[in-house]
């Protein structure tokens, strides 16, 4: 049995995997740029470029922080977060490509840290846990608490209680576990090549995850849009064909799924450990 790469080269290798994926819906991938006029494959692969580097530090800083209380362990990690946050956003001109990315697998790289700082062996539920555990009060200290909101997200919570990116942490990556994981093990398990099951998987994230980026494009008439198409393919069966034209339907609409695909690149990862 091959030792598995570090977590941090899987998050990285994960970010990158999902950009080339195509033909990903209302996403940049190699044929087109999606719904966005601010970004493409190349701006995607230099934001990964400068971003690569930090997930390292999250798993360093992660087991320094090995034995610490994981609600204390956010604080720790926070300034790398933004710090990461501003190398992506020098790196492409101040286009937000991947702030989710980071967010999401920066804690999952810090819980693999102290997950091997302790001496245990990384699974998708010990890593899932340890990021629901850091992030347990994100939720209530950072989203219910707040009375003005200074992102989307933020504006969306007070708008709709949707939680986005910091509710899927502190549910352990819920709808990765619930839906994604183990429809990447069935279509695993069946022989699928590995770009079929990568592109199953995001049709069942965008089916099921309450993606604040299409809310905030779209509303929540898009977002509802977007699930029931894709739950269609889903029960219909799908084609790469029947993906680009979901495509078509989603940048006719400014519909891009970006929660989704950090989503992905967060189920890569979580796909390589054992249960
Ligand atoms: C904790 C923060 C990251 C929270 O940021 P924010 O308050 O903005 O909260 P969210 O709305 O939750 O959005 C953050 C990004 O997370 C992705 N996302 C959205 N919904 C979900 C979901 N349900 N589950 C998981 N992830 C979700 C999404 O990111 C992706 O989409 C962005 C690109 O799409 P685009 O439409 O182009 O976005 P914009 O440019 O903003 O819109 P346009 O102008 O183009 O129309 C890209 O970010 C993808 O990654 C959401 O955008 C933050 O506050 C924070 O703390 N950051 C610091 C990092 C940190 O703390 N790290 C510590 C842990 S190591
Ligand atoms: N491929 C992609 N296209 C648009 N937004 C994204 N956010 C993360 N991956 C993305």
């Amino acid at each position: 049995m091959m030792p598995l790469p570090a977590i941090d080269l899987l998050a990285t290798a994960a970010l990158r995997e999902e950009v080339m994926l195509t033909p990903k819906p209302g996403l940049v991938d190699s044929r087109n740029n999606g719904a966005h006029r601010d970004m493409d494959l190349a701006l995607f692969m230099q934001s990964i470029t400068a971003i690569a580097p930090w997930f390292g530090r999250f798993a360093a800083l992660g087991e320094r922080c090995a034995d610490m209380p994981a609600q204390r362990v956010l604080a720790e990690i926070r300034p790398t977060g933004l710090a990461c946050e501003q190398a992506m956003f020098a790196a492409t001109g101040g286009v937000n490509t991947h702030k989710g990315g980071v967010f999401s697998l920066g804690l999952l790289c810090a819980a693999g840290g102290r997950l091997a700082g302790r001496g245990q062996a990384l699974t998708r539920r010990g890593l899932c846990a340890d990021v629901a555990a850091i992030c347990a009060r994100l939720v209530a200290t950072e989203l219910a608490g707040r009375r003005k909101p200074a992102t989307v997200g933020e504006r969306l919570y007070l708008r709709h209680g949707l939680t986005g990116a910091r509710g899927e942490a502190a549910g352990g990556f819920a709808t990765v576990r619930r839906y994604a994981l183990p429809a990447w093990d069935r279509l695993s398990a069946a022989g699928a090549d590995r770009e079929t099951a990568l592109l199953h998987c995001l049709l069942v994230l965008m089916a099921h995850n309450p993606d604040t980026n299409l809310v905030s494009r779209g509303g929540l008439d898009g977002l509802q849009f977007v699930r029931r198409y894709a739950r269609r393919l889903l029960d219909e069966g799908w084609r790469p064909r029947a993906l680009e034209d979901m495509d078509r339907a989603l940048i006719g609409r400014n519909l891009s799924p970006g929660g989704s695909a950090d989503l992905l690149a967060v189920t890569a990862v979580l796909a390589r450990f054992p249960a």
